[in-house]
């Protein structure tokens, strides 16, 4: 038999080298919060969510507190969850003022007959489900990330320096049973109203139990274009690895798109891909007495669990 196992990232871009160690100590902690619920609930929807409730409170990543800000200066926030037994899926787009996405995502999917809430909408749902409202998801380098963006005019691609990451955490039960949960606050200097890749199915993240569970980061815009949740599932289903499905997807969207991102994926067999295109992308998962991690490539470090 199988034990659970649950892979979580803390975002793909060039991570500058202050962040390093506080995104190698989240990731970390990421996991472990997901081991402790798993242990209370049993339920892999549950650890995978506290997974990215930890991230989403860590300033040191793009997702809740600690999110980058659009253009005019504001908190946008996305998140999406999967869950691969029923295929069902809830998300949320431009979702301001609260610190857990994932879990207005999750009430989607599981209180209304919809996927994807935007707008007006979504703010009345999350008060209607007694979300608290935060007004204090803004940090010192989310501003100064913003502030660098203006006067370097740059491309929002290049704008993970001095901000986060996305976030994701993706896992499968003693059953088979599969999810992925996404959530991020975009990227720096994009426009009021921009829809990303993570709360969109099959580009941000995907679950199906018949084949495996994947979290996207990066570049949105070209994650979305290239669908590269879905694509790396195809992959497998043709008879990729895991890994294998990982590295390729990510390097034709490279080769095609010109933009990078990165990826975590389980496939049904429990094996892992890891990958990203990027200068580095976090990431962690247990497995026996071990915890795993790692940000950079070629780099893996190990800690007794
Ligand atoms: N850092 C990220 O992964 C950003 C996210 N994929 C977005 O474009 O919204």
């Amino acid at each position: 038999m199988f034990l659970p196992l649950i892979v979580v990232h803390g975002g793909a871009g060039n991570i500058p080298d202050s962040r390093v160690q506080p995104k190698l100590d989240g990731v970390q902690r990421a996991v472990r919060c997901a081991y402790e619920t798993y242990e209370k609930t049993k339920n892999i929807l549950d650890a995978t969510q506290a997974a990215v409730e930890y991230m989403e409170t860590d300033e040191n990543f793009n997702a809740g507190y600690g999110s980058v800000l659009t253009l005019e200066g504001e908190i946008e926030l996305d998140a999406l969850v999967v869950e691969g037994k029923d295929l069902k899926a809830g998300a949320v787009t431009g979702l301001r003022n609260v610190l857990h996405p994932i879990a207005v995502a999750r009430l989607v999917m599981e209180k209304t007959p919809h996927v994807l809430l935007s707008g007006d909408g979504v703010q009345e749902f999350a008060l209607k489900h007694n979300i608290p409202t935060e007004s204090s998801l803004y940090t010192k380098d989310a501003w100064q990330a913003l502030e660098h963006f203006k006067k370097n005019k740059a491309e929002p691609s290049k704008m993970e320096i001095g901000s986060g990451g996305t976030v994701g955490a993706i896992g499968i039960d003693v059953d088979g049973h599969m999810v992925s949960c996404t959530s991020t606050g975009g990227i720096t200097g994009k426009m009021k109203g921009r829809v990303g890749d993570t709360p969109i199915p099959g580009s941000g993240g995907y679950a199906d139990d018949n084949i495996g569970t994947v979290s996207t980061t990066g570049y949105g815009d070209a994650i979305l274009r290239y669908n590269v949740a879905q694509r790396i599932l195809h992959a497998i289903e043709l008879g990729a690895t895991a890994q294998e499905a990982s590295e390729k997807v990510l390097q034709n969207m490279l080769d095609r798109i010109g933009k990078t991102a990165g990826a975590i994926t389980i496939a049904k067999d429990h094996s892992i891909g890891i990958a990203f295109t990027s200068q580095r992308m976090a990431w962690a998962y247990k497995k026996e007495n071990k915890i795993y991690y790692g940000i950079d490539k070629d780099k893996q470090f190990e800690e007794i669990f």
